[in-house]
């Protein structure tokens, strides 16, 4: 049997005892895993895909495209990559778009040097320069400017850019790792992001799928955590109750698992004991979650009756200038779509 078949089926056994032992020695066996991919925890079929994946392009030279919503690991797995590829002992750089204003975005890139300058330090090394020989990170790649864009294409190409102030070409050997939470091919549609670019990045591209996805992967992660912020805070909660698993498995999880590790952290916080206790907030947001649901089922009770009543009104008449279509304000096949989606049939 493969090992995550094993850990699964493992994990639902420690569950239905109704606690999970955290100190299980069961439970870390399963959590073991090849050295570098020590922080990524899971046991999912999605997530053994990109591990396959990660194991696949690791040793390579090539570019990779990490994508998925926030929250979903691509830091993770960009260090994962990294300490199994061939560029290990040398750096990796981080440079996150978003959080640089775009003016500073192409010195921290690129560096600069300031003809003329007088105090200080003439000369900025940029991150390009600092990652020669190694790998650098570049995250929500999606933010970066269009601009600095084609000067990232051509680093990509030709591995040379000059540093701003300066006409010296400057070589470097980068393996480039990028991520995104947007969807960048929307982007290009929109002319926010080259399509040239795109497909330079796109050479070996691996989706992080989201937590909602691969709940079979909560009941570890939760552990994962807790022993985390056991040791960080210097508390012993070592238990969690089967209720408490399942309010987390049920709640969608938008923030993904950074969402996850922070309502742990809140929890193991406020606990009393030996037994995690899920917090308040968190329930409040679970609550919300479920009240949303409630609306749309609700809004979907009001259009039922509303089409339903006006097809009644107009005797059943859907087409022309008295057609029910045309007061709802929908083409006649959206009408009969949406009856047959209702079960609204001629009484
Ligand atoms: N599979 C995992 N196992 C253990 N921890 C994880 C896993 N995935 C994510 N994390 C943790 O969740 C947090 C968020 O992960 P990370 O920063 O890699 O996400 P991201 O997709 O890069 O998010 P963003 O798009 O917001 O930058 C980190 O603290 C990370 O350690």
């Amino acid at each position: 049997m493969p090992q995550s078949r094993m850990g699964y089926a493992e994990t639902e056994r420690l569950s239905n005892l109704n606690l999970i032992q955290t100190k299980s020695a069961s439970l870390k066996k399963l959590m073991a895993r090849p050295e570098n991919f020590d922080e990524l925890v899971g046991q999912s079929e999605a997530l053994a895909n990109v591990f396959r994946r990660v194991e696949q392009v690791a040793p390579m030279n090539a570019t990779v495209l990490l994508s998925g919503e926030t929250g979903t690991g691509k830091g993770v797995v960009a260090r994962a990559i990294y300490r199994c590829s061939a560029r290990k002992e040398k750096p990796m750089i981080t440079v996150n778009c978003a959080a640089l204003p775009a003016d500073r975005i192409e010195r921290e890139l690129f560096g600069e040097e300031k003809a003329g300058f007088t105090g200080g330090n003439p000369r900025q090394i940029g991150r390009f320069e600092l990652a020669d020989g190694g790998t650098l990170f570049v995250d929500e790649i999606g933010g970066l400017p269009l601009e600095m864009q084609s000067k990232l294409l051509r680093v990509m190409q030709e591995g040379e850019f000059e540093r701003l102030g300066s006409t010296r070409t400057i070589k470097v050997d980068v393996r480039i790792i990028a991520a995104s939470n947007r969807n960048l091919t929307e982007e290009i549609r929109q002319g926010s992001f080259r399509e040239d670019l795109y497909y330079r990045l796109n050479v070996f591209p691996i989706t992080l799928p989201p937590l909602r996805q691969r709940k079979e992967d909560i009941p570890l992660l939760v552990h994962h955590f807790l022993a985390k912020f056991n040791k960080k805070i210097g508390k012993q909660i070592e238990l969690v109750s089967r209720a408490t698993l399942n309010t987390l498995r049920e709640y969608s999880w938008p923030g993904n698992v950074w969402e996850l590790e922070s309502v742990i952290e809140r929890a193991v916080i406020i606990s009393q004991g030996k037994t995690l206790q899920v917090l308040d907030r968190f329930e409040a947001d679970r609550k919300r979650e479920e009240a949303a649901e409630q609306d749309v089922k609700a809004l979907v009770d009001l259009e039922h009756d509303y089409v339903l009543q006006v097809l009644q009104n107009t005797g059943w008449r859907i087409e022309g200038k008295t057609g029910a279509a045309l007061i709802l304000g929908l083409n006649p096949s959206t009408l009969r779509a949406r009856m047959r989606k209702y079960g609204i049939t001629r009484q």
